[in-house]
């Protein structure tokens, strides 16, 4: 049976998927999360008319070059002038203090002299009115962030001005990742016994799941033995959103990927597809959660997690999936497209303007990924009028 493209394994993962529920949070927490409902300001900003320069709040109809106006107090941010101001007065003042009642302009402290209580208004001090007008940036009540927003640092900036505390974010999705493997070890340990590899994917897995929002809850290394893997199959499915097996995905003899999850009703999403690397990935449900099956050979795994882990993580975690699948036409050196009956999905690393393939390819290889920043869709590859050849690039 011929095995399905790339696009119809997205096509059929994309189907059904809802973000997950909202839950509230600490603005402090919120960096990376996305809104579940609009943010609207608390306040109005500026609350009244302030001051946006340090010098003297006077009423303009009073003051030319050369005049003086008496000085009757202080306004400072947070402490202001509580009088009314008369004709012929100023209030010294700061930036970011309430204009007090009766001013209207205020003149840089470049401009003034000061001589006891008296200020001196020289040459020059316009035109600017430095003033900022009451909610001439937002009033209250006013949208600031609409839901679907990814929460970074200019949108904490803007919502702790609108004097919010606390957001309604989409849930992360929980993701546990099962590395299977009776020859995998924790990094560190794999030169003191025999016949072992460090698990060197689930820590890139655990680190992309992060990059695009989800939490890891769990990360675990199991043998292959089906009765140990099917027992942590009946844990997960009881609180992840996804689970993420790596390994265990071919035709192997200890190949339990799927079959660890016998006495769970699951329902196929799609198994392998045509591509290189990462023919033998899988992805399944039972119930609400996903299972991500992603083949062993640490680059088919890095690979596949980018191409459909990724999106799907997106899409739960209450954004476009299409914000991780921003294909962009890089220009590359010479033609990449390669045959095969497969569709073939290079690593390359950005250099300058240009993207290059790294020189190994192999879906077993790891030292390729020290370069490596970038997934190239070799097959939609194309040449411009003037000889350049361009191709689709994903970033890492
Ligand atoms: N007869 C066939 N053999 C294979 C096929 C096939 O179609 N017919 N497909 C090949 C392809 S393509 C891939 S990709 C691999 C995928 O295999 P599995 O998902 O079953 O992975 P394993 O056999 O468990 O491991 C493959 C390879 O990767 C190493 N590995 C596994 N997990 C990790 C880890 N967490 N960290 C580092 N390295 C890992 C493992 O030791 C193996 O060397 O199957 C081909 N075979
Ligand atoms: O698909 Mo496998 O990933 O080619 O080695």
């Amino acid at each position: 049976m011929a095995l399905i493209g790339y696009d119809e394994a997205l096509a059929l993962l994309s189907a059904g998927i809802e973000p997950l529920e909202g839950e509230t949070i600490a603005l402090a927490q919120a960096q990376g999360r996305v809104l579940a409902a609009p943010v609207t300001a608390r306040i109005s900003f500026p609350a009244g008319d302030a001051s946006a320069m340090d010098g003297i709040a006077v009423r303009d109809a009073d003051v030319t070059p050369g005049t003086a106006v008496r000085l009757i107090g202080t306004s400072y941010a947070g402490q202001p002038f509580s009088g009314t101001l008369g004709s012929g007065e100023g209030v010294r003042i700061f930036t970011g203090a309430l204009l007090p009642d009766g001013a209207d302009r205020v003149i840089m402290q470049e401009h003034v002299r000061f001589e006891d209580d008296l200020a001196h208004v020289g040459e020059g001090y316009g035109p600017g009115w430095h003033v900022r007008r009451a909610g001439e940036d937002f009033g209250k009540g006013d949208l600031l962030l609409p839901a679907g927003c990814l929460m970074g640092t200019g949108q904490l900036l803007c919502a702790a001005g609108g004097d919010v505390g606390e957001i309604m974010a989409v849930r992360r999705p929980r993701v546990r990742i099962l590395a299977t493997g009776s020859e995998l070890v924790e990094p560190g340990e794999a030169a003191a016994h025999a016949a072992t590899i460090p698990d060197s994917v689930s820590p890139a897995i655990a680190a992309l799941v992060c990059n695009w929002g989800g939490e890891v809850v769990d990360r675990t290394r199991l043998p292959d033995d089906l009765p140990a893997l099917a027992a942590w199959a009946g844990e997960a499915l009881a609180d992840a959103d996804v689970i993420v097996v790596t390994g265990g995905a071919s035709v192997g003899a200890r190949d339990f990927a799927q079959a660890m999850f016998a006495d769970a009703p699951l329902e196929p999403v799609f198994s392998k597809v045509a591509i290189k690397p990462g023919k033998p990935v899988w992805i399944a449900r039972s119930g609400k959660t996903r299972i991500v099956g992603l083949p062993g050979n640490p680059s088919s795994a890095l690979v596949t997690a980018r191409l459909f882990l990724a999106p799907l993580l997106a899409a739960l975690g209450g954004r476009p999936m299409a914000v991780a699948l921003d294909w962009q036409d890089r220009k590359v050196e010479a033609d990449p497209r390669q045959d095969g009956d497969r569709e073939v999905f290079l690593i390359a690393e950005t250099v300058g303007g240009t993207v290059r393939p790294v020189s190994r390819q192999n879906s077993g290889g790891q030292s390729q990924w020290a370069l490596a920043n970038c997934l190239l869709r070799s097959a939609r590859s194309r040449q411009d009028s003037d000889g350049t050849w361009k191709v689709p690039c994903l970033p890492f």
